[in-house]
């Protein structure tokens, strides 16, 4: 399965095209306009979500709500276009009157300055546009699709927030993914611990205040994946790598871990490695969980857990020292409207990318032509890998 999106932030749409989902996936359209309602939202988030109302539409392959095995085809129109229609607009040629909104002070931390360089763009407006996360609403679209495929395959998983700024969230622990689901949706932080509820709002106040900005940590776990999805034999099939590359590819995350991440590296191995056990009833299992479900660069059967760090937000409403890239004067930033912190939605899109990324190994694996022969094969391989 591959995917690609096009659109600039402000341009007149969002376009997504997958190949390679099986056909006979009966798609919840619904859903797949939750995740993007729920990317939309947060505590934290800038004004232009009041703007935007992201839909899914659906303009090929899928017919009477069904895959059809061919590419599908997929739209979100950017409604704050309206307003940059001129500036914006991919037909008309550049004038004084639609060239107004230049941008020529870059904003440190952001794409612009490097993109302005490499693409040689003077107007870096041209970076900003394609360099915005405004694209992971489509990411978030294709996510949603293989979480559906996934589910019909028993493999489930959900994105939260374990951490903003300094402060923890709690949900350093569980592993079932409903359980999850249902703490995390009685609140605006998608954090599993309510009792931070409050003192996350004020952190994010405060610094709001201070016209500064925050990141955090995201926790993923997913759970129903069979041993040995993945494989071990080079650098560029190993699912680790891939998720690792996944994550990573999501605007503002510089770090993820796999289980206990970071912290093995200080624990002797003993505490580290999960003992393996056997049994008639649940056949092969691991005693602990500490490296994540993941061994070789593949599942080992157990829950996969991935965390995942986000930088604060680059854009500053009080702005760092920059310089003017056509007059060359020591400025300061450029300010262009913007979140405080984007934590919230983006443990909906790293939830999103690690679907894709499952996804996307499965049906390397198995049969990807009709949803019904994948489904056979998965339950074989889970036979024969259970009774190995
Ligand atoms: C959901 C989401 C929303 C974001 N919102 C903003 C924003 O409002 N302002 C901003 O400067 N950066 C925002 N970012 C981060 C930038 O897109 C990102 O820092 C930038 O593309 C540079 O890429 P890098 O941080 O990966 O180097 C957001 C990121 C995500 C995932
Ligand atoms: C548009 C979205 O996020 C945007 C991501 C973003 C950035 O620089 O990454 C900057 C802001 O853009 P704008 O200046 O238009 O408000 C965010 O709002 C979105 O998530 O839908």
């Amino acid at each position: 399965m591959k995917f690609m999106t096009a659109g600039e932030s402000h341009g007149p749409q969002l376009s997504g095209i997958i190949e390679g989902i099986p056909a006979g996936l009966r798609l919840d359209i619904n859903a797949i306009n939750e995740q993007l309602a729920a990317r939309q939202g947060g505590f934290g988030r800038g004004n232009r979500q009041q703007i935007e109302h992201d839909v899914i539409e659906i303009t090929g392959g899928v017919r009477h709500q069904e895959t059809l095995g061919s590419p599908i085809a997929l739209t979100i129109t950017n409604r704050d276009h309206a307003h940059w229609q001129k500036i914006m607009d991919p037909t008309i040629p550049a004038t004084p009157e639609n060239t107004l909104r230049t941008v020529e002070r870059p904003r440190p931390g952001h794409a612009d300055l490097v993109g302005g360089m490499k693409y040689r763009h003077r107007d870096l407006r041209n970076v900003l546009e394609r360099s915005s996360a405004r694209e992971t609403a489509m990411r978030v679209a294709v996510g949603a699709i293989c979480k559906q495929l996934l589910a019909q395959l028993d493999i489930s998983l959900v994105g939260y927030v374990e951490q903003i700024g300094d402060v923890q969230a709690g949900g350093q622990q569980p592993v079932v993914v409903s359980d999850i689901e249902q703490q995390i949706k009685r609140n605006d932080l998608r954090i599993v611990d309510e009792t931070q509820v409050e003192r996350i709002h004020d952190l994010i106040t405060d610094t709001k205040k201070a016209g500064d900005t925050l990141g955090g940590l995201v926790r993923v776990v997913a759970t129903g994946l069979p041993a040995g999805i993945g494989s071990y034999i080079s650098a560029s099939t190993k699912l680790d790598a891939k998720l690792a590359a996944a994550v990573i590819g999501v605007n503002a995350f510089k770090g993820v871990e796999f289980g206990d991440g970071f912290a093995a590296a200080t624990r002797p191995g003993s505490q580290v490695m999960d003992a393996i056990d056997w049994d008639e009833a649940a056949h092969w299992q691991r005693l602990t969980d500490h490296l994540g479900g993941l061994e070789g660069g593949m599942t080992n059967g157990m829950p996969l857990i991935i965390r995942a760090a986000m930088k604060p937000i680059p854009t500053l409403y009080k702005p760092l020292q920059s310089v003017d890239v056509n007059t060359k004067e020591v400025l300061k930033a450029n300010v262009e409207r913007s979140d405080t912190t984007a934590i919230v939605p983006a443990s909906i899109v790293i939830e999103s990318v690690v679907a894709i990324e499952l996804a996307t190994a499965v049906l390397e694996m198995f049969d990807n032509s009709s949803l019904g022969r994948l489904q056979e094969q998965l339950t074989a391989y889970r036979s024969e890998v259970a009774n190995y």
